[in-house]
């Protein structure tokens, strides 16, 4: 298991409110999985992700990733047995995708997708060359000293994506990273990043409340209900969509009677 989530609640303390946003999420993911928590707006999608990111301590519950306890968080005792300490490895094997690049319009796109291989400190003359050579495999050679502004929010989505493959984290997450595009450009990157993620066998969680993207990229998608969140139904992709490309996946004969029994339970969710 490579992913483990153990009974996590969360709740936003404001000074006058108290909004629980997740309550008792248990799931796991095995390495080199692909899946994507699914769920209406408010569910607490972006919640579970940052706390998977590092960048929320939970209210309660565990996370494990690649055997390295995350939440909650160790001791100093603990922390000292461990070599170099828990949480910074940790932080350093998950990438983030977002919905905007967030590219820096003052770096150049080569600038920009070495920044976090800078950051880290393992820039070096291989892993620049790693980068560049993934920029030019996704079909941006050529594009090295031009700065943001001159690409297209595809182009930039792309740029996006090697940054975050650069420093080759274990686990990547990506918060509706295609919702922004338009819909040719969101099905082209989503083929993409499938293909380069499968080609790179990487452990994958895509937050998304989009249907058909969940069912054309994962592996097995994870239903949450509204406010508090609660993890209500799992649903493993048949192997005949599983292994097809994403574009491929929503020709298939198999895929909208799956995408009418998501969207009834949704439905039946957002009635209650
Ligand atoms: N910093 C915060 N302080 C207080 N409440 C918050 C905070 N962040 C999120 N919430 C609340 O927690 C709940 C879950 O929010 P979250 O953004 O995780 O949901 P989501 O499923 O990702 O939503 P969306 O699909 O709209 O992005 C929502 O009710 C939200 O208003």
């Amino acid at each position: 298991m490579f992913l483990a989530i153990d009974r996590l609640s969360h709740t936003y303390f404001t000074k006058t409110t108290a909004v629980t946003a997740l309550d008792q999420v248990s799931l796991s993911v095995e390495k080199g999985e692909f899946v994507s928590f699914l769920g209406p707006s408010g569910c607490g999608k972006t919640t579970l992700l940052s706390i998977i990111a590092g960048l929320i301590e939970p209210t309660e519950g565990s996370v494990c990733i690649d055997g390295e306890p995350l939440w909650p968080r160790e001791t100093n005792a603990a922390m000292a047995r461990r070599a170099g300490g828990a949480d910074s490895p940790i932080r350093r094997a998950v990438g983030y995708m977002l919905q905007q690049d967030y590219l820096f319009p003052w770096k150049t796109i080569e600038e920009n997708i070495l920044l976090g291989l800078n950051i880290t400190g393992t820039l070096t003359p291989e892993t620049k060359e790693r980068a560049l050579a993934l920029l030019a495999e996704i079909g941006l050679g050529g594009v090295e000293s031009y700065y943001p502004s001159q690409l297209s929010g595809g182009m930039r989505q792309r740029a996006a994506l090697v940054r975050t493959l650069a420093t080759d984290p274990k686990l990547l997450l990506l918060d509706e990273p295609f919702s922004a595009l338009d819909q040719q450009t969101k099905l082209k990157l989503e083929e993409l990043v499938w293909k380069t993620l499968q080609q790179y066998e990487k452990t994958a969680v895509l937050v998304t409340h989009d249907i058909e993207e969940a069912i054309a990229m994962s592996d097995r998608i994870f239903l949450f209900s509204p406010r508090p969140g609660r993890l209500v139904r799992t649903f493993a992709i048949p192997d005949e969509l599983r292994h097809c490309p994403p574009f491929a996946a929503r020709q298939h004969s198999a895929f909208s009677a799956l995408f009418q029994s998501i969207w009834k339970e949704m439905e039946a969710l957002e009635s209650v």
